[in-house]
């Protein structure tokens, strides 16, 4: 496959061998990468730096020097004080490899934004105008936006002419009806604040429904997908017929779902009571919510292997994980019956991310009676089948099917960002 690279100004394509895109997800304190031959989606480098910001951080890189050899692993325990200190880490080991930012090969660096707002509903060719939305769009994403900005400005340094393009994680839910997006709030007040849902994981989402439905052997455009993106962060969405109709989350990556350390859905008067009674800051009640609360606030570990493996080994300290596991799954329960009903019929219910892809008590627990109601059934032994494949775990009979789908961000973005540089 011959594959044209983008001209570094205009970024439009021109003849040439630059086929390869680095993908960069910078999250609070952790960056991930890729670097992807487009000719064939093959990784040629992969890493991924964590805890920056403390005492010890640490970067992990696969690479083979993009000629075949064996894949190699280095691990490096250093200090990156901060993203900045971290992507020139990064740039460094992939120059070690024979892959720095300045070959000749790499087309373009896509980035994920958290939030795009309104204005974002398509991948952006990043110039200044482009970065001054998204910073205009931090306080919607406080948590996420900032780092993304560092990842985008710190490569921009590194390599000022290479095309970067920003692929945003609300882009795939505008296509919500307004009466899904909608804050029942007084609507001029939520207009000027642009207080409504925008959901997120969208990149996740889209790349999951894609791919269920090629497992169902039908057209996208024909089936309707509830997908369950259960990592750290964790959203639902529904899906019809390729596009989103509904999501969980909404302003920000808050709402919603029980998450590793997020509450979900609460009452919003919590908020009230814990300013006028418990005395708390807003940035206190902020922290609560999005850092000390979920999985973690209910019985103080995130990870579910953790909480799956203290349920298992029981007396008080399991019972308290066992409620943790309980209000995660009845929360993701009412979820999939709300979503059943908004999408009028379901073909698939597509589980992913961290805890989707790996926990086969989770699926269960959350498909557990629904051949009852909905019509979706889980086969025992293909659901606790350790695989990395998509694949379905639903019995023949099941009206509703059920399918594993390890999501790829990362491709999608790479995928996208490699689209809009050589149109
Ligand atoms: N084998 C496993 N069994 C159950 N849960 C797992 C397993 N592996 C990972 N997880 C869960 O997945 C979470 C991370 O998911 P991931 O999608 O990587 O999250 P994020 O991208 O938000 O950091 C972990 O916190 C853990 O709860
Ligand atoms: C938007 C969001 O919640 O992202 P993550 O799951 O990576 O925290
Ligand atoms: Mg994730």
């Amino acid at each position: 496959m011959t594959v044209n690279g983008p001209d570094a100004k205009s970024g439009r394509a021109r003849s040439g061998g630059a086929g390869w895109v680095l993908v960069l997800n910078s999250g609070s304190s952790s960056v991930k990468y890729q670097l992807i031959d487009m000719a064939d989606g093959s990784r040629q480098a992969a890493g991924l730096v964590e805890r920056i910001g403390e005492r010890t951080s640490r970067l992990v890189h696969t690479g083979h020097g993009g000629d075949g050899r064996r894949p190699q692993r280095r691990e490096t325990e250093e200090p990156f004080p901060d993203h900045t200190a971290a992507l020139k880490a990064v740039a460094a080991e992939l120059a070690a490899d024979g892959m720095g930012l300045d070959s000749p090969r790499l087309a373009a660096i896509g980035h994920r934004v958290v939030h795009g707002g309104t204005r974002f509903t398509d991948p952006a060719l990043i110039d200044d105008e482009v970065l001054a939305e998204i910073e205009r769009l931090v306080p919607l994403a406080p948590l996420h936006n900032p780092a993304n900005l560092t990842g985008i400005r710190t490569a921009l340094a590194l390599r000022p002419a290479l095309p970067q393009v920003a692929v945003f994680d609300t882009a795939f839910h505008a296509t919500m009806p307004e009466h899904a997006w909608r804050y029942a709030v007084d609507t001029a007040t939520a207009d000027r604040h642009r207080i409504r849902r925008y959901g997120f994981h969208g990149t996740s989402h889209a790349f999951v429904s894609r791919r269920t439905a090629g497992l169902l052997g039908r057209d996208i455009g024909e089936v309707n997908v509830i997908v369950l993106h259960l990592g750290n962060g964790a959203s639902a969405a529904a899906v019809a017929g390729g596009r989103c109709v509904e999501t969980s989350m909404g302003l920000t990556p808050l709402e919603g779902l029980v998450m590793g350390t997020r509450s979900g859905d609460i009452d919003p008067a919590v908020v009230f009571h814990l300013a006028r009674v418990a005395g708390m800051t807003t940035g206190e009640i902020d922290e609560l919510l999005n850092k000390r609360s979920g999985l973690a606030g209910l019985c103080g570990d995130n990870d579910m292997r953790e909480i799956r493996r203290r349920i298992e080994a029981g007396g008080p300290d399991g019972e308290r994980a066992r409620l943790a596991f309980d209000i995660y799954i009845h929360r993701l329960r009412k979820y999939i019956g709300a979503y059943a009903v908004v999408l009028g019929r379901v073909d698939a219910i597509a589980f992913t991310a961290g805890v989707g892809e790996n926990d086969p008590q989770v699926r269960r627990a959350a498909v557990a009676g629904l051949d009852q109601t909905i019509g979706a059934a889980l086969d025992t032994e293909r659901n606790a089948e350790s695989s990395t494949r998509a694949r379905l775990i639903s019995p023949e009979y099941a009206r509703v099917a059920v399918a594993v789908v390890p999501t790829d961000e990362e491709l999608e973005i790479a995928a996208q960002t490699y689209e809009l540089v050589t149109r």
